[in-house]
């Protein structure tokens, strides 16, 4: 968990970040997003102080993050971040492995990590343990990056646009992989992104920066009925709004008896998937089944439709 309480920085008499308050719930993920110098690195910079606060308190865990030593900190929260920052005079594994070495784990715990970590993120361990950072390309350099922050199976993992460079596909990848990984071992997150289907994505919550303020936190269904204001509301993207909220929600919820022919949709697709579905297929119904392939009924396009709506 992580507590941001009246938080501010000020630079040359210049506020970039001002009286910033806000809980990342344990086991969460919070994503940040907002306008280019709003003060979203600076905040996340804060809390693994490579930046001080000029006032204002931050507990990890329940734990003013002064009362350790910033190296230890940092040891203890991972930390991705968009020019990766790998150390260009070590292999990959070198890289991946350096907290779990600060640590102390065993090598072969450290070994059996670095591999599955290079695995998850499809790079052959083979291949790749042994390259230096310049010999890999700049989505390479990014997933080395991301999995070198999760080597040590951090409570709390920071990450500044750490998916920037990637293509969509592995981007998705990334981002799906995350998810699994965050799920499984319960990591809090606090996550820059400019993207704003990765904010929608992969947020528990989506705080909106602007002008060093927060603006609305809250969580990704809230943002998109009710911003707090006309810039949030252009921030999340105003006309993107009816296929964000259908990519909320799963066709599960809109499932109603009875009957419609072709193709079957799994009750878990996303709602804004169905309807790209349908629309393309021309159809104005689909019969939807459960994981284990049992018949659920349907979801209509008229239903996939009002689920669109502000109304819901
Ligand atoms: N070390 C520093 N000294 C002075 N000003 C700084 C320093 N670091 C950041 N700033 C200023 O603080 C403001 C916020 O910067 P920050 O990097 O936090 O913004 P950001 O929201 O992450 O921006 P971007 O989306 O462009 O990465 C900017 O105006 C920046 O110029």
């Amino acid at each position: 968990m992580i507590e941001i309480e009246n938080l501010s920085k000020i630079y040359d008499g210049q506020t970039v970040v001002e009286n910033v308050s806000l809980k990342v719930p344990a086991g969460s993920i919070t994503t940040v997003v907002g306008t280019s110098g709003s003060g979203k690195t600076t905040l996340l910079r804060m809390i693994n102080r490579l930046v001080e606060p000029s006032s204002g308190t931050i507990r990890v865990n329940g734990e003013d993050n002064r009362a350790m030593a910033p190296h230890e900190l940092r040891r203890r929260i991972g930390y991705a971040i968009q020019g990766h920052g790998l150390f260009p005079h070590r292999t990959v594994f070198e890289n991946i492995a350096t907290v779990p070495r600060l640590l102390g784990w065993r090598r072969t715990r450290i070994y059996e990590k670095v591999h599955s970590l290079l695995e998850l993120f499809q790079l052959s361990p083979a291949d790749f343990s042994g390259r230096y950072p310049h010999e890999l390309s700049g989505g390479q350099q990014q997933r080395v990056g991301v999995a070198r922050a999760l080597a040590a199976e951090p409570s709390l993992l920071l990450m500044d646009e750490p998916f920037g460079a990637l293509d969509p596909i592995i981007r998705a990848k990334a981002q799906d992989d995350l998810l699994t990984i965050q799920r499984q071992l319960k990591t809090t997150i606090l996550l820059v992104t400019h993207d704003m289907e990765e904010a929608f994505q992969l947020g528990d919550r989506i705080a909106v920066m602007h002008a060093g303020r927060l603006v609305q936190y809250a969580k990704p269904e809230a943002i998109l009925r009710h911003p707090a204001s006309e810039f949030v509301s252009s921030m999340v993207g105003s006309v993107e709004r009816p296929f964000r909220l259908l990519s909320l929600g799963t066709v599960n919820s809109l499932t109603e008896p009875g009957e419609a022919q072709g193709d079957a949709f799994f009750e878990s697709l996303s709602q804004r998937d169905a309807l790209a579905r349908l629309l393309w297929e021309g159809r104005d119904a689909a019969p939807v089944v459960t994981e284990n392939g049992e018949r659920a009924g349907r979801v209509t396009l008229a239903r996939l439709i009002q689920s669109a709506s502000e109304a819901g």
